[in-house]
């Protein structure tokens, strides 16, 4: 008789995605028999029903051939396996499979000597080295569209729940036709038990690389036997336990993971058949919970509220929890716990597959790595800083969201449609920058702004009852107390920002969303500001990283004005390896400034140290008629107080013919430090600080700001004390080292920079007398003209992680005709110039 072509076409879909006829044969008569010669079930989706029974089936075996091997007390439950077994318990078993090297699991209990209660084990759920040796073809099988499809619907509503559901994808609109129609009943789903199709699709066409499902590799057992939502069945994430599954007391072996599937999930709503049109399911599916639902079902239920079934809250929390936050690839994070308090965070990254020289890193060079990462790179300064720390943090931040804040958080709920149109009229709104999708504002009512992220690590943490509700995998953390009290954190959980306790301005929220980087990305790196002292933010200013003329100010950056002899056009790559100096050394001593390292070099640095320090050595050139005289606009012109002459660097740059990254461009190439502007408690009012070792000789930043004329300085500085007088003022400089040179300058060409209203963190450079630990060398980059030139500051010693960054403004604190403002100096300097005056008049001192 000729074979039946559905047959040989069944054969044909298997074998294509890696298994052979033998395997396929038993299981597909097994399955006619099951669905009543229903080809259509079996053919469905490209044959999903078939693959996952013979995944089934090799489960069934292993198992069985384990408890056959654990000897006759499992005798009973050997039969069992003679039914296909469950979909759902295949797909976390297969989530295993294709994850465990590329999935972090880490428990609550976290070697840090508080651990928690180890969760139990199911014996048979423990997976098995067959299972985890499943051919790339069949990985790939089970990597359908799961992990797009799910549960997204709420994407446009705000998540009950703290934790964001979801990052991507639509509703899954097949979830209807992912069963059969008779399925759809309650009575037919039990019938069908373990025929569930999955949401996985077996198609070979689209094979997406497996990771593009969320690990469910977890498994948290609870002392007592808790059922399973099954609602959550309907989830392609869905890890459910089968309910008629003991639990066993015992503990995994060593060499097994600890956890193998969550007992309960969280999802953020039923698919769209069961939270709209279909009750009935979703009832049905609710009777089958007992009064042990998990809070998880609460979230969705709530979410749900308008148009579908009430979340019964009682006994909300005596289950385990498992809130999955599935964020778009490459990597998948799920948090989970119980009612013991056991939290569970894994996290799947995918960014490893296919990589030929992966291999698993033990758990102690992981922590080991990423402390060093997040102490490096991340700018954390707290010296105890500690990974397990920040992951038990994030456990109990997710208990404390999970808890206690629970019906607040409904409640609260509640209020945002009134509030948040409030709040889309308000300024503060778009200072804030939250109308994008990223940033959900939860309650505004009297000036209260919760917005909320969990995109850090760090245990947030709100003043007064302030918590948070939504999520953003962008936003800051940012809390704002009814009466306007503001505590922020951010990637670095430890540091606490405070913020006014009045209204906050359009400028202050600005700033506050600017805290991890006052730059606003204008720079290479990103610099964080701190106020650990009070509740002063930074003051308003427009951060550039260039100087920007403001309007009379006159710069000859043209092409023909640089001279060949003024640039290096025959250089190539790097000017410092070369055998020959290029002549942009030549004003250097023929020496480059520049070390190759990219410090500058000892004795250059030495001889600037020197001639700004040291009185001996200062050399001061006097103007015939002095810029800086003539702009006082006094009756009587005085002469010229003198200029210091001082060495400068000449860069390499544009119209050379070296490399970019020639070791004689370091100005120009921008901050590369990793600085915090904070509050200093000397009563300063705000600095700039180090949070690294800077070599001695390091650039640390340039002195960024508007270019101004001398004149045009000092009509500022006139209408400046008019104004409020005991605010800190910026300390404009002088582009005077070359004023002499040519005798008297036109008002045009006498330059200074004022970094009042635009400019860069060197505005917050604080003054210290004589042993400052920067010095500021002007530095010529586009023009050799002498009028105008950066003025960059360089590490004049060590400077340790941490240190405040001073700089000597030079003023003279005796000279009370000063242009600039002088303030009383705290510089804590033996050598303060000031200090030694304790008689001065104090109606000169601010
Ligand atoms: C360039 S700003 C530095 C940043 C400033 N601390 C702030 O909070 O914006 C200069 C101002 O800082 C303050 N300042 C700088 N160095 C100081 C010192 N050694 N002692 C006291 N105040 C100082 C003065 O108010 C000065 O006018």
């Amino acid at each position: 008789m000729a074979p039946n072509p559905r047959v040989l076409k069944a054969f044909r879909a298997m074998k294509a995605i890696g298994i052979n006829e033998d395997k396929v044969k038993p299981v597909l008569k097994k399955l006619l028999k099951l669905y009543d010669k229903n080809w259509e079930l079996i053919e469905e989706e490209n044959y999903r029903v078939l693959a996952d029974a013979i995944f089934d089936d090799d489960d069934s075996k292993v198992s069985e051939e384990k408890e056959n091997a654990n000897g006759e007390e499992f005798a009973d439950e050997a039969e069992v396996h003679d039914e296909p077994e469950r979909p759902l318990k295949r797909l976390r078993l297969r989530s295993q499979e294709g994850q465990p090297s590329s999935s972090l699991n880490i428990s609550n209990s976290m070697g840090d000597g508080t651990s928690l209660r180890k969760p139990k084990l199911e014996d048979e759920e423990i997976p098995d080295k067959n299972s985890l040796q499943r051919s790339p073809d069949m990985m790939k099988l089970q990597s359908g569209p799961v992990s797009t499809q799910s549960h997204t619907r709420n994407m446009g509503k705000q998540p009950a729940s703290p934790i964001h559901f979801g990052a991507q994808g639509s509703p899954n609109p097949s979830m209807d036709r992912s069963l059969p129609s008779d399925l759809q009943s309650p009575q037919v789903w039990h019938s069908y038990k373990g025929k569930e199709p999955l949401l996985l699709q077996v198609a070979p066409t689209e094979k997406r690389p497996i990771v593009d499902r969320p690990c469910h590799a977890v498994r948290f057992k609870d002392t007592e036997s808790v059922p399973i939502p099954k609602q959550k069945v309907h989830d392609s994430h869905a890890l459910i336990k089968p309910k008629d599954e003991p639990y066993t007391d015992d503990f995994p072996p060593d060499d097994l993971p600890r956890y193998e599937v969550p007992i309960a999930v969280i999802r953020p709503a039923f698919p769209d058949s069961l939270s709209k049109g279909d009750n009935s399911i979703r009832s049905s599916l609710k009777g089958k919970r007992n009064d042990q639902e998990p809070l998880a079902s609460n979230f969705v239920a709530e979410e749900d509220r308008g148009d579908s079934i009430p979340a019964s809250s009682n006994n909300a929390r005596t289950n385990s929890e498992l809130a999955a936050v599935l964020e778009e690839s490459p990597a998948n994070l799920e948090i989970a716990s119980s009612s013991l308090g056991e939290v569970k965070i894994s996290l799947s990254c995918n960014s490893m597959l296919g990589r030929p020289n992966f291999h698993m890193p033990s758990q102690d060079e992981l922590l080991k790595s990423m402390q060093e990462k997040c102490l490096r790179s991340y700018k954390i300064i707290d010296p105890n800083f500690s990974v397990l720390k920040m992951l038990k943090d994030m456990c109990e931040c997710f208990l404390e969201l999970a808890t206690d804040s629970s019906h607040e958080t409904q409640e609260r709920l509640m209020n945002v449609t009134t509030s948040v149109d409030a709040l889309k009229k308000s300024p503060v709104y778009s200072a804030l920058g939250v109308g994008g999708s990223n940033c959900i504002p939860l309650n505004i009512s009297n000036s209260s702004i919760d917005i909320h992220c969990f995109s850090q690590f760090g245990r947030p943490q709100f003043p007064g009852q302030i918590q948070p509700l939504s999520v953003d995998a962008h936003c800051l953390n940012v809390s704002v107390e009814s009466n306007g009290g503001v505590e922020l954190r951010g990637p670095e959980s430890h540091q606490l920002v405070v913020v006014p306790q009045h209204q906050l301005t359009p400028e202050e929220l600005r700033l506050l969303y600017d805290f991890n980087d006052i730059t606003k990305g204008e720079e290479i790196v990103e610099i964080s500001w701190l106020n650990e002292i009070n509740n002063e933010c930074p003051p308003h200013f427009v951060y550039i990283p260039h100087n920007l003329v403001y309007q009379n100010a006159y710069l000859r950056f043209t092409l023909s004005q640089i001279k060949v002899e003024d640039c290096c056009s025959s250089c190539i790559g790097d000017c410092l390896s070369s055998t020959t100096v290029c002549v942009c050394a030549r004003e250097t001593g023929h020496k480059f400034a520049y070390t190759s390292e990219g410090l500058v070099r000892e004795d250059f640095l030495e001889d600037c140290i020197y001639m700004t320090r040291d009185p001996q050595r200062q050399c001061l050139l006097y103007c015939k008629v002095c810029p800086l005289e003539s702009a006082k606009n006094d009756e009587i012109l005085e002469p010229c107080k003198g200029h210091l002459k001082r060495a400068y660097i000449k860069e390499c740059w544009s119209k050379c013919a070296c490399h970019k990254r020639c070791g004689n461009r370091i100005v120009q190439r921008g901050i590369r430090c990793k600085l915090q502007v904070f509050f200093t408690s000397e009563g300063k009012g705000w600095g700039l600080r180090t949070l690294e070792k800077l070599p001695k000789g390091t650039f640390v930043c340039e002195y960024v700001g508007e270019i101004l004329t001398n004149k045009e300085l000092h009509e500022r500085n006139i209408k400046r004390r008019r104004g409020i007088n005991n605010e800190r003022h910026t300390y404009p400089v002088l582009l005077d080292a070359y004023w002499c040179l040519k005798g008297a300058l036109k008002e045009e060409e006498a330059l200074c920079l004022d970094p009042t209203f635009y400019g860069n963190v060197a505005r917050f450079i604080n003054h210290r007398c004589l042993d400052a630990n920067l010095i500021e060398i002007p530095v010529k980059v586009e023009t050799p003209d002498h009028h105008y030139y950066h003025l960059a500051f360089f590490t004049a010693r060590e400077v340790n992680a941490l240190e405040e960054l001073t700089w000597d403004y030079g003023i003279d604190f005796d000279d009370n005709d000063n242009p600039m403002e002088v303030f009383r100096c705290l510089c804590g300097s033996k050598f303060c110039r000031n200090m030694k005056r304790p008689n001065r008049s104090k109606s000169s001192l601010r």
